[in-house]
């Protein structure tokens, strides 16, 4: 039979894989033990559930390689999202308890069982399943039947391979750790085998656990007063709409944009007006140089959104427009923000130039309006 090669490549299927089941159980705090270049976590902090995401591995080094790549990026701090997001690397073994793991919704062990020794395996299961017990736990890894279809593979796939199990082997090890801690475990797998090989399995094979008990807030207490044998090498927290400080700056931001946007809308409103009111002489020498008499000049009264009556809509005071809050308030972007008329105001006072009443925000009106 001729060998198999996987489109798209398999570590990807992998991935895909972990990235839907994520995006269908909506876990918040995600973990990836054995992490290595930090590949999976990268895709994960796209899926907007996840407020927590941990990787661990052993080797400190190949996890700095990349780690960066889970740093926020520019554009995440010019426009946070209302998702907190904090991602923190570990250097650890898998084989020891850690109280930061505890209390995780999932657990990802991606192709990293074989590279336990004989005794980081036998420890594995009590600290995965019976400390950390997250809710669920996947643990891929390779399916040796499938060996003979890959191409230049002969003892095992990868050179620090302690073993590999046939599907029997990584079923009735995982039947068993499930038995034993209160799981249930499910078999799948990602790279088909060709027509003809069927009974081979999955290329990946993949035991999808989930516990089948309530964990109760003081097991956990207890278990965090366990020593912390883990050293943390990365931690990055994202920016986020839920830190007041990110939240006013956002606000700030929306609220000038906006005042500035409705000051525009009224000058080129008022110059078409009176463009079309003047006379061909005056047409000519067009726009008017100074703009904040040009401004007052306008029939003020003839625009709807300048009548001074109406606390809701703009109008123009010594030099400036000023837009009340309410009508700042009144964008749906702001509302959003602000949910409320009195936390709009709480954000803006003394970052954004308010009129002597408090109710409007000011934009001046400067001699560059007369190019506008
Ligand atoms: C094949 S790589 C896994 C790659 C990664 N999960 C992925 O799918 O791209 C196995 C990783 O397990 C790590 N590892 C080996 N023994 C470990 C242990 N006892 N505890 C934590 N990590 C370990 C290795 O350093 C290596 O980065
Ligand atoms: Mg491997």
């Amino acid at each position: 039979m001729e060998p198999v090669t996987f489109t798209p490549p398999l570590y990807k299927q992998r991935y895909q894989f972990v990235k839907s089941l994520v995006e269908k159980h909506n876990p918040k705090k995600v973990a990836d033990l054995g992490c290595s270049e930090c590949s999976l976590l990268w895709k994960l902090k796209f899926c907007s559930s996840i407020e927590v995401l941990a990787g661990v591995d052993i080797s400190e080094d190949v996890m700095k390689e990349k780690m960066h790549t889970l740093s926020p990026l520019p554009c995440e701090y010019l426009q946070p999202s209302w998702r907190s997001l904090v991602i923190t690397l570990y250097q650890g073994s898998v084989a020891e308890k850690d109280p930061n793991l505890l209390g995780f919704d999932m657990i990802t062990c991606i192709e990293l069982i074989e590279h336990l020794e004989a005794k980081e395996l036998a420890a594995f299961p009590e600290v995965i399943f019976g400390f950390w017990a997250p809710i669920m736990v996947v643990i891929s890894t390779p399916n040796s039947e499938f060996n003979s279809l890959l191409p230049g593979v002969s003892l095992f796939r990868h050179l620090d391979h302690k073993f590999e199990w046939n599907k029997k082997e990584f079923e009735s090890w995982a039947l068993e750790a499930a038995d034993c801690y209160g799981y249930t475990v499910e078999f799948t797998g990602v790279g088909k085998p060709p027509p003809g090989a069927e009974s081979v399995g999955y290329c990946t094979q993949i035991g999808i656990f989930v516990r089948n008990y309530v964990e109760t807030a003081e097991i956990v207490k207890h278990k965090m007063t366990t020593n912390h044998v883990y050293k943390t090498i990365f931690k990055a927290v994202y920016p986020s709409l839920q830190d007041e400080k990110y939240l006013q700056y956002a606000v700030v931001n929306e609220v000038l944009y906006q005042a500035h946007r409705i000051k525009r809308r009224l000058w080129d409103s008022a110059k078409k007006n009176e463009h079309n009111q003047a006379t061909e002489e005056e047409q000519r020498c067009w726009p008017p140089e100074n703009c904040v008499t040009f401004f007052k000049k306008c029939d003020l009264r003839g625009h709807k959104e300048l009548a001074q009556s109406s606390r809701t809509e703009p109008f123009v005071q010594d030099n400036a427009v000023c837009v009340p809050l309410e009508k700042l308030f009144s964008i749906p972007r702001v509302k959003q923000l602000c949910d409320t008329l009195g936390t709009l105001i709480k954000m803006i006072t003394g970052k954004v130039a308010l009129s002597v009443d408090g109710c409007s925000v000011m934009v001046r009106i400067d001699d560059e309006d007369g190019n506008g």
